[in-house]
């Protein structure tokens, strides 16, 4: 399997060369040069394995650089009861009024972006010591993927953790699961500004192609394709939970911010899984829904995105809107980098000749929610019975009652677990309700923390890491 970019000028890797590449050269996205399909008979016989086995068969049709018997023993180790306190994985619960939820969020820090990190952790440590090499990672978070990566690569060798975070703008859970980590390997650093400010400094960092190299800058962003194949597995996981014959389709609601986690959906989609929609739910910050009504992408400035109760979604410019792009205008890399001189000009584009394709071709839906919203649906799920849903996930229901068809059956995906957010969910649920909360995570608050404030600036994160790699 050979990958290519979404800008088209960079030449074809392979993926251990992409895992270790992120951003292309010429500033795109990888992406495979083709997607393999899904037949109902392979379907079928998947309907019989583990997730982790799944894992191997989905994950081997897009990595063939690494021999088969060590992908299948990372995945065995990786996917684990253990790990992931269940020995399901994603378990799939019904709610009250027929809306299927699957868990995504058991991991060690309780968000949806465990299931690939705890798999980046395992292949980056082997791509490594197979090629004698050593990483630097720069990332960016709202609040889940540097806990989710933190915790995945602390303590191991020759990786570093450079991680870049909005500050003052995640949940107090968050900030300490990350700030409280004391590995040497983690470096924590908070920016004044927004999400989408880290993210444009580990893009133009990426961008310094010396310094790219002489550091050895990798990222753990969806900007990593690693990331995204490996998110692809559960949407075939929820597909058989929620099915008993292929001849069966379901809809995905997907909370989105980087549009990360429903790029995975529309890649499993695009390799025949039967899949009739996907939602996609945000908050106020609303862009993407506004493209998939419309058909205008219009990327806003930190200025103009808003601080919500649904914080890991506070994104305004999504990385990988571009890799769906990329396909909607048929792998055409030129087109690709026409359409994001606009974005970067600040203007955006409009596709909206291209909607009645979006939507029928390849089924795209979307809705948003606001404060107010997300509240009612917490509350609301919580008096019919269905427990604690967090505020990203209850965007993700919001939205799928809201857009839901007759006899439609909608797997919403639960992204993180209520605990993390639990102000907000107090402010639903009443101060007095207990939240449930892994034993092992009780007075995670109240750990000494450890955090560089910067401003936002890619030159001073550019020193921090010349500073603790020479060190
Ligand atoms: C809890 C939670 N929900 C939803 C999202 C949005 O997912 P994506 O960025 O993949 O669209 C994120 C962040 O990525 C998140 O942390
Ligand atoms: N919501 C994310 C933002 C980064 O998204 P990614 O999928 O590109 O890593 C977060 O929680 O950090």
């Amino acid at each position: 399997m050979q990958y290519q970019s979404t800008r088209g000028e960079s030449p074809l890797r392979s993926f251990s060369q992409v895992l270790l590449m992120g951003l292309a050269p010429d500033g795109g996205l990888m992406m495979p040069t083709s997607y393999p399909k899904i037949s109902t008979e392979t379907l079928t016989q998947w309907r019989s394995l583990s997730y982790a086995q799944l894992a191997f068969e989905v994950m081997s049709l897009f990595i063939d650089d690494i021999p088969s018997e060590d992908l299948r023993a990372m995945l065995e180790r990786t996917y684990t009861e253990e790990v992931f306190g269940t020995a399901d994985i994603t378990p799939v619960r019904r709610l009250q009024d027929g809306l299927l939820v699957q868990e995504l969020s058991n991991g060690p820090t309780l968000a949806f972006k465990d299931m690939a990190m705890q798999f980046l952790g395992q292949v980056f440590e082997y791509v490594l010591a197979r090629e004698n090499k050593t990483l630097n990672i720069l990332g960016a978070t709202s609040g889940d993927t540097g806990s989710a990566a933190e915790y995945a690569m602390r303590g191991k060798q020759g990786i570093n953790v450079f991680m870049l975070s909005p500050e003052g703008k995640m949940s107090a859970f968050q900030r300490a699961q990350m700030f409280s980590l004391a590995d040497e390997n983690i470096h924590n650093i908070a920016v004044n500004g927004l999400f989408d400010d880290c993210q444009d400094i580990i893009k133009a960092v990426q961008a310094d192609a010396e310094f790219k190299q002489k550091y050895a800058i990798g990222t753990v962003n969806s900007i990593n394709w690693a990331r995204i194949v490996a998110q692809v597995v559960y949407y075939v996981r929820g597909y058989l939970a929620a099915t008993t014959s292929n001849d069966e389709k379901v809809s995905f609601c997907v909370p989105s911010g980087n549009f990360g986690n429903v790029c995975a959906g529309h890649i499993a989609r695009q390799m025949g899984l039967p899949i009739e929609r996907l939602i996609v739910a945000t908050n106020e910050n609303d862009v993407l829904d506004e493209f998939f009504k419309t058909g205008a992408y219009r990327p806003r400035t930190s200025d103009n995105t808003f601080i919500t109760s649904s914080p890991s979604m506070d994104i305004s410019k999504a990385s990988n809107f571009e890799r769906f792009v990329f396909d909607l205008v048929g792998q055409d890399g030129e087109k690709v980098r026409q359409l994001w001189a606009g974005v970067n000009s600040g203007e955006g584009f409009d596709l909206a000749d291209q909607l009645a394709q979006v939507h029928g071709q390849y089924g795209f839906a979307s809705g948003s929610s606001t404060h107010q919203d997300r509240l009612d649906t917490m509350k609301a799920v919580h008096a019919a019975g269905d427990g604690f849903v967090d505020p990203h996930t209850a965007d993700g229901i919001k939205v799928a009652r809201q857009v839901r068809l007759d006899g439609e059956t909608i797997i919403c995906l639960e992204t993180a677990l209520a605990t993390k957010f639990d102000e907000t969910v107090r402010e639903a649920l009443g101060n007095d309700v207990v939240i449930p909360r892994p034993e092992a995570l009780s007075g995670l608050e109240d750990l000494p923390q450890r955090v560089t404030v910067i401003d936002n600036n890619a030159e001073v994160v550019k020193d921090i890491i010349r500073q603790a790699v020479t060190a």
